[in-house]
C-alpha cells in the first residue's frame, strides 16, 4: 500500500494560508483526488472551517490551542481518523504560530509512520509584513525565532500579497529568504495563486520513505530538559459575541484601539444588509459578504492582549452599535 502524502501548510497569521488550501482543495477536486485536512485553530472558534467544509467532507479540527505544543498529542488521534476515510492526500494547516517542525515530527509517531509521509512543508511569507517582524516582535524573541524557522524548514515559500508591495520590496525579501533557506523554491504570488501542477505531478510517485527534512540544526525537543519548545509564546485568543447588527467603523474602531498588540482578528458580523466575514490583518481589514448562518463573533489572536480590558470596550462597542441600528 502506497503512504498517503502529506502537505504542512505554514505561516505567519495571515499570510494566506487558508487561500492557498482553497486552491489545493479545488485542484484535487478538479483531479478526482479526495483530499482530507487537518485544520488547527488558536481560538475556540473556527472561521476558516465555515467556508472550507463545502469544499472538503473529511475535515478534522483541533482548536483552542496549537498543534505542535499543547495539542501535539492530538495530532496522531486526529490523522487516524482522517486516514480511516481513506483520503489520497492530507493537508495540515497550522495556525499562524506554530513550529512545523515539531507537526513533521509528529507524523513519525509508530501510529502513523507506515501510513504517511511528509510530501512538503509549505511556508506563506506575508509581503507586506514580512520585513517588520523583527522590530514589531521585538520583546517577544521567541515569536521572531518561530517566523524565522517556518522558514528555515520550508521546502516551498511563497510571497504573497505582492499586489501590497513594491518591486524593490520583493527583491529585498527573496536576499532576505535566501539567506534563511538557500535551498527552498521562492514563488511570488497574490492570494496564493501559484501553479499547482509542480506539486501535484509529484504525487504520481509515492514514496515510501518518510522524508522528514528539516534544514540546519536538528531540533528535538526532549533534549530541552522537559521544556517544550513552545512557538506561541505569549500569544493568546479572545473571542467576543455579538448579538445586534454593528458597522464597519464601529469594528474597525475598536480593533484599532489594540495597536500592535493585536495581531490577527477575525469572524462574521452582522451589517445592516447582512453578514460579512471581516479579516484583519495588522493594520488591514477586509470585508466580505457571507452565507454564515451561525451566531456572529470575532476572534482576536495577539501579543499579551488584556482579555478584561477588551471584553470592557467590546461591551461599549456593541451597546453603541445597538443603540445606533
Ligand atoms: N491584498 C491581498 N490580500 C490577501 C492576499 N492573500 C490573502 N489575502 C487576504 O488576507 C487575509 C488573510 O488570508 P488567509 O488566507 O485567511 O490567511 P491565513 O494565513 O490562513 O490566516 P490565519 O490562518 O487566520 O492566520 C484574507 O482577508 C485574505 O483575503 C493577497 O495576495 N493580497
Amino acid at each position: 500500500m502506497s503512504k498517503i502524502p502529506v502537505f504542512v501548510l505554514s505561516g505567519f497569521l495571515g499570510s494566506g494560508k487558508t487561500s492557498l488550501l482553497e486552491r489545493l482543495l479545488q485542484e484535487c477536486s478538479r483531479r478526482n483526488l479526495s483530499a482530507a485536512v487537518l485544520m488547527n485553530e488558536i481560538g475556540k472558534t473556527d472561521t476558516d472551517g465555515e467556508s472550507l467544509s463545502s469544499k472538503s467532507k473529511m475535515i478534522e479540527k483541533l482548536l483552542d490551542g496549537c498543534i505542535c505544543c499543547n495539542k501535539k498529542s492530538e495530532v496522531v488521534q486526529s490523522m487516524e481518523k482522517l486516514i480511516a476515510l481513506k483520503p489520497d492526500v492530507i493537508f495540515i494547516e497550522l495556525t499562524g504560530v506554530a513550529n512545523p517542525e515539531e507537526v513533521a515530527d509528529s507524523l513519525t509517531e509508530p501510529a502513523l509512520i507506515n501510513i504517511v509521509y511528509l510530501e512538503k512543508v509549505i511556508t506563506l511569507i506575508d509581503a507586506e509584513h514580512i520585513l517588520s517582524y523583527n522590530s514589531l516582535f521585538e520583546s517577544d524573541r521567541e515569536l521572531v525565532q518561530t517566523t524565522r524557522r517556518q522558514i528555515e524548514v520550508a521546502d516551498l515559500l511563497i510571497v504573497n500579497k505582492t499586489d501590497l508591495v513594491s518591486e524593490s520590496k520583493k527583491q529585498k525579501i527573496y536576499k532576505v529568504l535566501l539567506k534563511q533557506n538557500s535551498t527552498s523554491r521562492v514563488f511570488f504570488s497574490t492570494y496564493s495563486n501559484i501553479d499547482l501542477h509542480p506539486l501535484f505531478n509529484q504525487l504520481k510517485t509515492p514514496k515510501h520513505t518518510i522524508k522528514v527534512r528539516i534544514k540546519g540544526e536538528p531540533h528535538d525537543h526532549h533534549k530541552h530538559h522537559g521544556h517544550h519548545n513552545h512557538s506561541y509564546s505569549r500569544i493568546n485568543s479572545i473571542t467576543l459575541k455579538l448579538s445586534s447588527p454593528t458597522s464597519t467603523t464601529d469594528i474597525e474602531t475598536f480593533l484599532k484601539k489594540w495597536k500592535s498588540n493585536l495581531l490577527r482578528a477575525k469572524g462574521y458580523i452582522s451589517l445592516g444588509d447582512g453578514t460579512y466575514l471581516m479579516q484583519h490583518v495588522m493594520k488591514r481589514v477586509n470585508w466580505e459578504r457571507s452565507s454564515y448562518t451561525g451566531d456572529p463573533y470575532v476572534v482576536l489572536i495577539g501579543i499579551e492582549l488584556n482579555e478584561e480590558k477588551i471584553k470592557k470596550e467590546w461591551g461599549r462597542t456593541v451597546q453603541k452599535s445597538g443603540a445606533s441600528s
